[in-house]
């Protein structure tokens, strides 16, 4: 089996699959790119939508990094087979892909206001990710799934890009950073890419 990801190097939008390959001991090659600058114009012409993430397997590609990331939850065990629970934690990952939007594309030329605008975002996501990890028992579907994991990326990518520990208020979240980030696989990972801003 030939495993290939292809993205910046930055966490982004690949960090949560990245963990989760390294989480199930899975090999794969990987291709960053250099501060979100393109080799060239023909890397970008030949990737399906012109963006990245892409992830191959044996030949064949898919985009787009939820996509990418429930399907590498289905090879490794991060997937429920229950297709409501497999729904409640696509609606877990879908809420915090609205969160980035919120964060990212705040049109405010002040940067005071546009930081205060984005705390604001933060803080009503993150307490509601908070009270739904309460409400199973610390994994957004009462045991570990690859929605747990995209919110450590997601958290990891607010780190660098914002340079905001966001998850520090949020006991429940906290632990959860801790606990994925401390599993056999993705800590030797940490341990070796680590990103300036975490
Ligand atoms: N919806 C896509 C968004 C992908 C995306 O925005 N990729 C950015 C990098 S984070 C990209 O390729 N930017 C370079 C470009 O558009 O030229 C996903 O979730 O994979």
């Amino acid at each position: 089996m030939s495993r290939k990801l292809t993205y910046f190097d930055v966490p982004g939008y690949s960090e949560a699959f990245r963990y989760m390959l390294h989480y199930a001991g899975l090999e794969f090659e990987e291709v960053r790119y250099q501060d979100k600058d393109w080799p060239d114009k023909a890397v970008k012409d030949a990737l399906p939508y012109g963006q990245l993430p892409l992830y191959e397997e044996n030949g064949k590609a898919i985009n787009q990094s939820i996509a990418i990331a429930r399907y590498v939850a289905s090879q490794t065990g991060l997937l429920p087979s229950d297709p409501w629970e497999q729904a409640k934690l696509d609606a877990a990952v879908l809420n915090m892909y609205d969160l980035f939007p919120k964060i990212n594309n705040i049109n405010e030329e002040d940067e005071v206001k546009k930081k205060a605008l984005q705390a604001e975002a933060l803080e009503y996501y993150f307490s509601r990710f908070e009270r739904d990890l309460k409400a199973g028992n610390g994994y957004f579907g009462g045991k570990l799934s690859w929605a747990d994991f995209v919110l450590v990326g997601a958290i990891v990518a607010i780190h660098f890009d914002l340079k905001v520990p966001v998850e520090k208020d949020y006991p429940t979240v906290s632990a959860l950073f801790k606990e994925i980030r401390s599993l056999k696989g993705v800590k030797e990972y940490v341990a070796k890419h680590t990103y300036e801003h975490i």
